[in-house]
C-alpha cells in the first residue's frame, strides 16, 4: 500500500494525471492504473493462488520491476498470528484493492482524502485490512503517508484510536456523490455537523480519529473494494460497518460488485445503532 502512495505521489508530482471518464461522475488517472498494477503485481507474485479483485480493469503490460513491493512489515509481522487462522488456504483468500481511493478528490487537488485500500476475506468475511493514506503529514511536519492495518483477533495497528465528544453528534458522507436519498437521510438523523469528504477510506479515518460518530451514505454507489479494508479495521476494534439495514456485506470472491444497501459505519456499535433505527422506512426500500 505505502508503494502505491508513492506512485500515486509521483503521479501527481509529475502532473499528467491521463484522466479517463468511466462513468457520470466517475474519473480514473493514471495512478489509480499503476498503483492497481503495483499492488496486483506484488501480491500475485507472492501469493499467486489467492483472488485479487480489483477496482479497475486489469493492465496486461509488463509490470516495472519497480513497482514490486518487497518489503514487508516487520512490526507486523512480529504479531502472533492468532490460531483461527493456522487451516487458512490460499486459495480462499479474497483480495479486495481499491489501489486509490477518493479519485475526484485527488483530480480536484483535495489530496488528504486519498487512500490505498486492501482489505483481505475469508469466506463472506472482512477479516483484515490496510489503509494508506500517502498525504498524510504529522503535526511535527516530516514523514509523509500513515499506514493504518487491522485484522480481526489482533486489533488495529498504525494508529490509536480516539473516542468523538459526546457533545455533538456528528456524521461524515460523501463530498462528490450526493442524491437526494442521502440528503434526506441526512435530514432525519438531524446532526450537529455533515462532514462532507471524498473517499470511503478517508471517511474511516475521521471515525477512527474521533472526529466523526458515523459514515452515513444511504445509496448505492460504493462498491466492495471501498468496503472490505474498512469493515475489517472496524470490526477488529469493535466497530462495524454494514448497508443501511445493519447487514453485513459479503466479500467472497462471487459476489457481486455494488454495495447496493449503502454504507452504515461507526467504531462504537452504539452510533451505528443510533443511525440504523433513525433511518426512515422509504429510504430503506
Ligand atoms: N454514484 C457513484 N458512482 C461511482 N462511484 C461512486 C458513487 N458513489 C460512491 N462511489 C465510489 O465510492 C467511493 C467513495 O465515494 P465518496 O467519496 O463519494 O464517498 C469512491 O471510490 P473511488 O474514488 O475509489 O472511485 C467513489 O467513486
Ligand atoms: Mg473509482
Ligand atoms: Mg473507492
Ligand atoms: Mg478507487
Amino acid at each position: 500500500a505505502s508503494r502505491a502512495g508513492e506512485i500515486i505521489r509521483d503521479v501527481m508530482r509529475k502532473g499528467d494525471l491521463g484522466i479517463i471518464e468511466k462513468g457520470e461522475n466517475d474519473l480514473q488517472t493514471e495512478a489509480d492504473r499503476s498503483a492497481q498494477h503495483c499492488i496486483i503485481a506484488s501480491l500475485a507474485q507472492k501469493f499467486p493462488n489467492i483472488t485479487i479483485i480489483g477496482e479497475e480493469e486489469p493492465n496486461y503490460t509488463a509490470v516495472n520491476p519497480d513497482w514490486i513491493a518487497n518489503n514487508p512489515s516487520e512490526s507486523v509481522l512480529s504479531k502472533k498470528c492468532p490460531d483461527q487462522y493456522n487451516d487458512i488456504q490460499e486459495k480462499d483468500v479474497v483480495v479486495w484493492v481499491d489501489p486509490l481511493d477518493g479519485t475526484s478528490e485527488y483530480a480536484a487537488g483535495l489530496l488528504e482524502n486519498v487512500t490505498v485500500l486492501i482489505g483481505i476475506a475469508v469466506g463472506d468475511r472482512a477479516l483484515g485490512g490496510v489503509i494508506h493514506q500517502p498525504y498524510f503529514t504529522s503535526p511535527e511536519g516530516g514523514c509523509i503517508g500513515r499506514t493504518i492495518w487491522g485484522l480481526q483477533g489482533v486489533g488495529i495497528g498504525g494508529f490509536i484510536p480516539k473516542a468523538p465528544t459526546k457533545d455533538k453528534f456528528i456524521l461524515t458522507t460523501t463530498r462528490s456523490h450526493s442524491n437526494p436519498l442521502v440528503e434526506e437521510t441526512l435530514k432525519k438523523l438531524n446532526p450537529d455537523t455533515i462532514l462532507r469528504v471524498g473517499g470511503a477510506g478517508y471517511k474511516i479515518l475521521l471515525l477512527l480519529e474521533g472526529k466523526a460518530h458515523a459514515y452515513v451514505f444511504a445509496s448505492p454507489g460504493c462498491k466492495r473494494w471501498d468496503t472490505c479494508a474498512p469493515e475489517a479495521i472496524l470490526t477488529a476494534i469493535g466497530g462495524k460497518l454494514t448497508d443501511v439495514h445493519g447487514n453485513l456485506y459479503s466479500y467472497s470472491k462471487s459476489t457481486p460488485y455494488q454495495n447496493k444497501g449503502g454504507v452504515l459505519a461507526a467504531v462504537i456499535e452504539e452510533y451505528h445503532e443510533k443511525c440504523r433505527k433513525a433511518i426512515p422506512p422509504n429510504i430503506l426500500k
